[in-house]
C-alpha cells in the first residue's frame, strides 16, 4: 500500500528533490501547498527545532504524516552563519540572489572559504506524535565568488565541491541527490523508517 505523505515545504527546489528521492519509494507525495498549509513561523536557533515545528504544523492542518526539512549553508569563516537563517539572510522576502550576493560580499575579506550544507529532516505520523524520526546530513565545500550552473536552488550556484571540481548547480539531480545533505539524511531516515 502507498503510504500518503505531506512534504512540509513550500521551497520549489526541495520538492522537486524529495519527489526524485522518494517517489521511487512509493510514497504518494503532497506538497503542503496542495492542502492549502500555509508556512510554518520558523522562531528556533536550531534547525532540529524549526524542522519539528514545520513537520508538526503541516500534519495538524492535514491530518496526514508529514515530513519537514530544515536546512541551510554553514560558513565556517563566519561562525557557522549564515546556517539556520539561510533562507531569509538577506532580508525579506526571501530572495536566493540576494542571499548569494550578501554571502559573497560578507566572505570577501575572509581567505577561509570552506562551507557546509547542513539538513535536518523530521517524519512525523501525525502531529502530535510522541517519536519523532529524525535524521541529518551534511556535504562540505567551498565557497565561490563567481556563479555557475543553473540546476538546483539556493546557494548552488556558488557552492563548490572541490573532489568534483563542480559548484552544485552544475551537477544533474541524480549526481546532487546521491551526495547532497538532504540525500544522506534521506536515506538515513528511510532506513530508520524501515526498522520503527
Ligand atoms: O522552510 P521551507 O518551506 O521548507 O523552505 P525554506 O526555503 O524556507 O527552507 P529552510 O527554512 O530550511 O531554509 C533553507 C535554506 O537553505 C538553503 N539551502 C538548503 N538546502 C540547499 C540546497 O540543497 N542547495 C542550495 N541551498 C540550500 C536555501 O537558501 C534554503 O532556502
Ligand atoms: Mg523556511
Amino acid at each position: 500500500m502507498t503510504q500518503k505523505l505531506i512534504l512540509a515545504s513550500n521551497n520549489a527546489g526541495k520538492l522537486k528533490e524529495f519527489g526524485e528521492l522518494l517517489g521511487p519509494l512509493g510514497f504518494e507525495l503532497h506538497a503542503q501547498g496542495e492542502f492549502n498549509v500555509p508556512e510554518a513561523e520558523e522562531p528556533y536557533h536550531t534547525f532540529i527545532e524549526n524542522a519539528l515545528t514545520k513537520a508538526r504544523h503541516a500534519a495538524r492542518l492535514t491530518g496526514l504524516p508529514a515530513l519537514a526539512d530544515d536546512s541551510g549553508v554553514c560558513v565556517n569563516a563566519l561562525g557557522g552563519a549564515p546556517g539556520v537563517y539561510s533562507a531569509r539572510y538577506a532580508g525579506e522576502p526571501k530572495s536566493d540572489a540576494n542571499n548569494n550576493a550578501k554571502l559573497i560580499a560578507d566572505l570577501a575579506p575572509h581567505a577561509d572559504k570552506s562551507a557546509y550544507y547542513y539538513c535536518v529532516l523530521v517524519f512525523v505520523r501525525h502531529a502530535d506524535d510522541p517519536q519523532p524520526v529524525i535524521a541529518d546530513g551534511r556535504w562540505n565545500g567551498e565557497i565561490v565568488a563567481e556563479a555557475r550552473g543553473s540546476n538546483g536552488f539556493g546557494y548552488d550556484p556558488h557552492f563548490l565541491i572541490p573532489s568534483l571540481g563542480k559548484h552544485t548547480a552544475e551537477l544533474s539531480s541524480d549526481e546532487k541527490n546521491a551526495l547532497s545533505h538532504r540525500g544522506q539524511a534521506l536515506r538515513a531516515l528511510v532506513e530508520k523508517l524501515k526498522s520503527a
